[in-house]
């Protein structure tokens, strides 16, 4: 069922607006104290805004002052980065319990919980009690728990961030396969989780949405320094130029646009660090200062007060890089993504 909310909760200084269509996934994104949690909580029927709405189909949410429904007349379900289980019943009594408080026979409800233990590959630990499940377990029975009850929209508040690397990739490899034509909103640090799973993508920063839209389109063409961090690009704003792009601190950078702009009007480029080149000081065309060096994987990001490099540590010892230290920087066209601002 579609979604539309427009609230606001000033003590939280959060004003959100966004919507989803059916069946889409929806990935919000944004630092610690965002707000995502907030639009979540507004959603479920947890958090009160002051104002707005909000609506699920053809059912009103919440049109405040006048309404508000309590968040178990809502059709939506909850799923946060711990498992929350009943610990005194069995995985199949945990799963069978949405089903069973809304009306099903105890031996329908024993069905559908079977049918999602197997969609989750949690049926051979259905006897089990939670205390017995390891985290990824855990949380595979919670999902199939909230998907149990059938809710029109699922929420999900960093449902793999408590898992270890190996588990959280087997969990978003099954989240993958029941999200599909089913709306949720799902809140995550992680681009590879939007990336993965979401058709959409709403970037929070400071309670405000500040980009939304198609998951490719705003992690691969940014336009707030935060999803660029968060894609693990560097955004740069300039002008357009007949080779590519004049940088607002001078740099000129090579490149195509990847919609048509006029010359000197006003431009975006996301550059990858792992196409910049870097070179002594007198060897290249963009003199830059090291402002931090941060291992990542086999690799050392080197920031600059320009663009960002990734290159292996070999380089990085070659070329006596620290911070402070002066270099040059290389970027081929094939760094650069132009796309007007
Ligand atoms: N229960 C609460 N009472 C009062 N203020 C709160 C409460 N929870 C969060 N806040 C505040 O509301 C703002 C938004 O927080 P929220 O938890 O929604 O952000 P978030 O994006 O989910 O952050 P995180 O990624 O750290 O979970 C922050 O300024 C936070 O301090």
């Amino acid at each position: 069922m579609s979604l539309r909310l427009e609230a606001a909760l000033d003590a939280r200084d959060v004003a959100v607006s966004l919507s989803l269509d059916h069946g889409e996934t929806l990935a919000v994104l944004g630092p610690n104290g965002a707000g995502k949690s907030t639009v979540l909580g507004m959603l479920a029927g947890l958090v009160r805004p002051d104002r707005g709405s909000a609506t699920l189909g053809d059912d009103v949410l919440f049109d405040l002052p006048a309404s508000w429904r309590p968040p178990h007349r809502r059709g939506v379900a909850l799923l946060a980065q711990d498992a929350l289980l009943f610990p005194h019943l069995t995985v199949r009594h945990n799963v069978a319990f949405g089903p069973r408080s809304s009306g099903a026979t105890r031996s329908e409800a024993g069905a559908i919980a079977d049918e999602w233990l197997r969609r989750t590959a949690t049926d051979a630990f259905a006897d089990r009690r939670p205390a017995q499940l390891s985290g990824g377990q855990a949380q595979r029975v919670a999902i199939a728990r909230a998907l149990a009850a059938e809710p029109s929209l699922l929420l999900l508040d960093e449902p793999l961030s408590a898992l270890d690397v190996a588990v959280a990739a087997d969990v978003r490899g099954m989240l993958a396969d029941v999200l599909a034509d089913r709306t949720t909103v799902l809140v995550t640090h992680d681009a590879l989780d939007a990336y993965l799973l979401a058709d959409r993508v709403a970037v929070m920063h400071d309670g405000r949405v500040v980009e939304e839209g198609p998951t490719r389109r705003v992690l691969e063409r940014p336009r707030h320094p935060f999803t660029a961090e968060l894609s693990g690009l560097t955004l740069v704003r300039g002008v357009r130029t007949p080779d590519g792009m004049r940088a607002d601190d001078g740099m000129l950078l090579p490149g195509e646009p990847v919609d048509p702009v006029e010359q000197g009007a006003p431009v975006l480029a996301a550059v990858r660090p792992s196409a910049v080149r870097l070179a002594r000081p007198d060897a290249g065309t963009i003199a830059a200062t090291v402002t931090a060096l941060e291992p990542q994987a086999d690799l050392v990001r080197v920031r600059t007060d320009r663009l960002d490099a990734l290159v292996p540590p070999a380089d990085v010892a070659d070329l006596r890089l620290r911070v402070g230290a002066h270099v040059a920087l290389g970027v081929p066209p094939s760094a650069v993504t132009l796309y007007p601002a």
